[in-house]
């Protein structure tokens, strides 16, 4: 697979600029860079959704398939999406035979599951054809878009962040997966914002900055700090986290979770959130981390208990949460983030819009600047406030979504997975915003299962099925937090 001398442009920016990467057949293939730096570009140059402006893409030599051909692309690549392909009303076996049910003829529901069930074998893919997609957990959905892939004849996949909503152990399983895939002689292009995974799966790695290609080299050859390096363009490390000073004792809470329940996600659990102080939280995939913030967000109704911020209760729903003072960043930025048709301006100062001008009103030239700053205060790269929040790339909309969250200076932050798919030097200035806001006051609730986002926490809950089960204080070690999230003292 080639892509040679490719450029792709948007409008006004430039997203590739003379692009060459080849990659080797049966080489596991890492690409990294910035946010924005143009990598979901190029992966759509290679999966045929976009044609390039210049240059080409190339299969085994051959130019590639006309873009109206989707079958022929299909058997050449396929594309581990971060949003899942997979359509949640259709059964497994639906999705598997997506576009090609029938080949001609009439749809045979039976012999359809039936081969359905036998690819499923032939992957070691433990799903049940007839279950609704809607069913499969995240784990379980990139495994049955793999298999798709496979028997579509794709022998080049592409994973783009396949483990942004994994958890360790399930990350564990398709390491072991890939490894098997290259194994029989598979292709793979893999995007990580996680230099350490590229490191573990990878053979060789691509570093696009800017729209343009930096370097390629063995993973081997090329250590982590040459690596950020040539992403940022900087010769300068990552800072290490400083240590905050200790909470005092006095301060008042800034959020009162009592007895909080959410029958089959987690049990009555009581909990406070100093003003200024960062709590972390985290577990697997079936801990009820998740359903825990997002109960406090407003996003689920608890089931027993109650939220109260500033020691007044809040009402269910988001609205009543907001109204409270609680700001939110969502897991899913697509479906509860962002509204993708406004402005990057419009996104960012929603919350804010009663102060932008008289009665309400408002006034665009203090619209920019509250956009413009916050563009400069989350490092937020493009085009301007009027740009549509729909053109960023990932990492970049994540940003936007933590500048809403912000933008009123909630009482109390409850943040889940906030770094999901920004890049290492972003996610400095993003956990750096989030301490910011901590020391003028607002009490944090960060849900994460990233390391180094913990790190910034006072003190960081682990849940286990639904319950806190350990509780540590700042300078834990990484193996204890491991050991507590699966469930075994270190
Ligand atoms: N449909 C589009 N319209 C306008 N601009 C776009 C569009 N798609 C991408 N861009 C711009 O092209 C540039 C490259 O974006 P791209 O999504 O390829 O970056 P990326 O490296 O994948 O970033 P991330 O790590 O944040 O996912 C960015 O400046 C982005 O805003």
């Amino acid at each position: 697979m080639a892509a040679v001398g490719v450029s792709k442009h948007f409008g006004a920016t430039t997203a590739l600029s003379d692009v060459t990467m080849r990659i080797a057949p049966g080489e596991t293939h890492a690409l990294v860079g910035r946010n924005g730096a143009g990598k979901s570009t190029l992966v759509s140059l290679l999966t045929g959704l976009h044609r390039p402006d210049g240059g080409e893409i190339r299969f085994g030599g051959e130019p590639a398939p006309p873009a109206a051909d989707r079958g022929a692309w299909r058997r050449r690549v396929a594309c581990v999406f971060q949003r899942s392909t997979i359509i949640p009303t259709l059964t497994v076996a639906e999705n598997l035979f997506l576009n090609r049910q029938s080949e001609g003829g009439p749809i045979r529901w039976g012999a359809l599951r039936r081969r359905a069930g036998q690819l499923l074998e032939e992957y070691g893919v433990g799903v049940d054809p007839g279950a609704p997609a809607a069913d499969l957990g995240v784990e379980q959905r990139q495994l049955v878009e793999i298999a798709r892939a496979l028997s579509q004849g794709a022998r080049f996949i592409i994973l783009d962040e396949p483990t942004a909503r994994l958890d360790a152990a399930a990350i564990d399983r398709l390491f072991a997966r890939l490894r098997g895939l290259a194994a029989s002689g598979v292709t793979m292009l893999f995007i990580s914002h996680h230099l350490q995974e590229v490191y573990t799966v990878c053979d060789t790695v691509t570093v696009l900055r800017d729209a343009r290609w930096i370097l390629t080299r063995p993973v081997a050859d090329i250590g982590h700090d040459d690596l950020v390096a040539a992403m940022t363009g900087e010769a300068v490390g990552l800072t290490d986290v400083a240590r905050r000073p200790p909470r005092d004792a006095s301060v008042p809470a800034a959020l009162r979770i009592d007895g909080l329940a959410l029958d089959g996600a987690y049990e009555p659990l009581t909990l406070e959130v100093k003003a200024g102080e960062i709590v972390g939280v985290t577990g697997s995939g079936s801990s009820g981390k998740v359903s825990l913030a997002e109960t406090v967000g407003g996003l689920r109704r608890a089931s027993a208990g109650t939220v109260s911020v500033g020691g007044a209760t809040v009402g269910a729903g988001v609205p009543a949460a907001l109204r409270a003072g609680i700001g939110l960043v969502p897991q899913d930025r697509h479906r509860e983030g962002l509204v993708p048709l406004l402005s990057v301006g419009e996104n960012a100062t929603m919350p804010i819009a009663d102060r932008l001008g008289p009665a309400g009103m408002i006034l665009p030239g203090r619209r920019r600047a509250a956009a413009q700053a916050a563009i400069e205060r989350y490092d937020i790269r493009t085009e301007g406030p009027d740009a549509p929040v729909a053109s960023l790339s990932g990492g970049n909309a994540q940003k936007v979504v933590l500048a809403r969250a912000t933008a009123r200076e909630p009482k109390v932050l409850v943040l889940i997975n906030p770094t999901a798919g920004v890049d290492v030097r972003s996610k400095e200035s993003l956990l750096g915003a989030v301490r910011a806001a901590a020391d003028a006051g607002t009490g944090v609730l960060m849900v994460s299962d990233e390391l180094d986002d913990l790190r910034h926490c006072d003190r960081v809950l682990v849940m286990f099925h639904g319950r806190v089960t350990t509780e540590l204080q700042a300078g834990w070690s990484d193996t204890e937090v491991v050991a507590a999230v699966e469930g075994v003292s270190a």
